[in-house]
């Protein structure tokens, strides 16, 4: 066990719609969204250790704590380990956190599936993302590691395969929790379900964007500014916003913009342009470890 250390991505993923279509008796809201994983995100770097410790490194300090995803994760696998099963992790941040673009939930997924080829588990796609749901809903799509589909609370999932898009995400700087969204009184929790041809002619739309673009003036004005480009929309509660271009060139022109944007300065919008993918390198390490 010792001796191997493996690399790992974590894509980062945007929701190209997002629907509400309902409650469930616990109280989490039915979807309905097609997630696209991008070839942008976080690594993972992880070596196992026999001595049952589990340590992690977070190149983000506000992320190096014990509620870090990745620790919840691996306790979670843990449990199903003998008591030696332990693993040094580090954890190089590159998705803003908090921010609609999935990076707990894949830095988690990583996780799970890394630690399952390292400690030799052989759990399959389909336990891992049943072990992992509890620490976050878009956990089973990481695993998966393909652009899909989604209902239920993001965890009944349908491989699709979206067309070749560059992405140009903006992060305004707000702290938006997903717990206070979802729970807000004046958020559409109704809306009927739409079948895929409905969202592949354009008619759909993200349920949380009108209220957030009310409560966070600044994803306002990025979604403003982004549409002077491109059809802009918001990914999952936000605070990221994203338009999708056919070529690269043009993504990274309106990036550069971007930088240049004396508003977009004052507000602290962030930005990246990344390549949408149907299958991100975690689909292929469920079936090949990749050894360093
Ligand atoms: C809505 C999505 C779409 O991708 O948005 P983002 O959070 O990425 O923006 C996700 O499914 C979010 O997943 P995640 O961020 O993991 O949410 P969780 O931690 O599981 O949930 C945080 C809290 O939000 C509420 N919640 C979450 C998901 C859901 N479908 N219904 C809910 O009501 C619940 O109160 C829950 O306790
Ligand atoms: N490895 C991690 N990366 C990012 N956030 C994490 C991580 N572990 C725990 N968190 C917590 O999860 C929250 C949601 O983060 P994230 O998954 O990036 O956003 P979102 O749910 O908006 O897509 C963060 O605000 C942070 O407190």
């Amino acid at each position: 066990m010792t001796g191997t250390t493996l690399t790992i991505p974590a894509p980062a993923k945007l929701n190209l719609f997002l629907h509400i279509t309902g409650r469930r008796a616990d109280g989490y809201h039915t979807l309905q969204s097609v997630f696209q994983l991008l070839d942008y995100g976080d690594e993972l770097t992880i070596s196992p250790r026999n001595d049952g410790q589990l340590r992690l490194q977070c190149s983000e300090a506000t992320l190096n704590d014990d509620n870090n995803l990745v620790l919840k994760a691996a306790r979670a696998l843990q449990k199903l380990t003998n008591a030696d099963c332990g693993a040094d992790i580090t954890l190089h941040k590159r998705i803003p956190a908090g921010a609609g673009l999935g990076g707990g939930s894949s830095d988690a997924a990583s996780t799970l599936v890394g630690l399952n080829k390292l400690w030799n588990l052989q759990l399959s796609r389909s336990e891992l993302a049943r072990i992992g749901l509890p620490l976050g809903a878009d956990v089973p799509v990481f695993v998966m590691g393909q652009s899909a589909w989604a209902e239920g609370i993001g965890e009944q999932l349908t491989p699709v395969e979206l067309p070749d898009k560059h992405y140009l995400v903006l992060t305004p700087a707000c702290h938006i929790t997903t717990a206070a969204i979802f729970s807000h009184q004046e958020l559409t929790r109704d809306t009927s379900p739409i079948k895929m041809h409905a969202f592949l002619t354009g008619q759909s739309r993200n349920d949380c964007e009108p209220l957030v673009r009310q409560l966070f003036p600044p994803v306002d004005a990025a979604l403003r500014w982004l549409s002077g480009y491109a059809p802009a929309r918001m990914t999952g509660t936000g605070a990221s916003v994203f338009a999708a271009f056919d070529d690269q060139s043009a993504a990274r022109e309106a990036l550069r913009a971007l930088h240049e944007s004396a508003e977009m300065a004052r507000i602290g919008v962030r930005g990246f342009v990344a390549k949408g993918v149907n299958r991100s390198e975690v689909y292929d390490l469920m079936m090949t470890a990749k050894d360093t």
